[in-house]
């Protein structure tokens, strides 16, 4: 992996600012693509240790500068750790503008990979994933970084 993306796929803060301040004076925003309860992927299931049948909260997004999306991202989390917290009511302000606002946020490993996630049919570059964890609320982030995003920043293709 090249040192540009490096410095991506391994940043532990908020990918959400990071990309704002990449964006520039070209503006930033979250579009929703799907949200609610669903049974999640094998892969996901595995991730969060809970059982393959289990219903979570799964959201999904493209962030997006100019209009154009330069990362889309899926996001579940167990019922369990979701008592008393609204997330669907984030709409299209960002997951982690109000994840990273919590002071006890804490980030498990990064888990990198080149293939294409089970939840977007694209030609991306790297994508990761890790659990936050805040208080109960267990979620797991995976994030696709899409060729956009490389030529609009000039990064190389890995
Ligand atoms: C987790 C973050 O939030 C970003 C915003 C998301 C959303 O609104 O659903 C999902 C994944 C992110 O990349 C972050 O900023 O690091």
């Amino acid at each position: 992996m090249s040192p540009a993306w490096w410095r991506w796929i391994s940043s532990q803060d908020s990918l959400t600012a990071r990309l704002i301040r990449a964006a520039g004076d070209r503006p930033f925003r979250v579009r929703l693509l799907d949200q609610g309860m669903a049974r999640p992927y094998r892969d996901e299931a595995l991730a969060l240790g809970i059982g393959l049948q289990r219903l979570a909260w799964c959201r999904e997004v493209a962030l997006c500068v100019d209009e154009r999306p330069w990362v889309v991202a899926r996001s579940v989390a167990p019922l369990s750790g979701l008592r008393g917290l609204r997330l669907d009511r984030l709409g299209e302000r960002s997951l982690g503008s109000w994840l990273f606002q919590q002071p006890d946020l804490e980030r498990g490993p990064i888990e990198v990979t080149h293939h294409a996630p089970s939840f977007y049919a694209a030609d991306g570059c790297w994508g990761r994933r890790s659990v936050l964890e805040h208080r109960r609320l267990r979620i797991l982030v995976q994030e696709f970084f899409l060729d956009a995003m490389a030529d609009e920043l000039q990064l190389s293709s890995r």
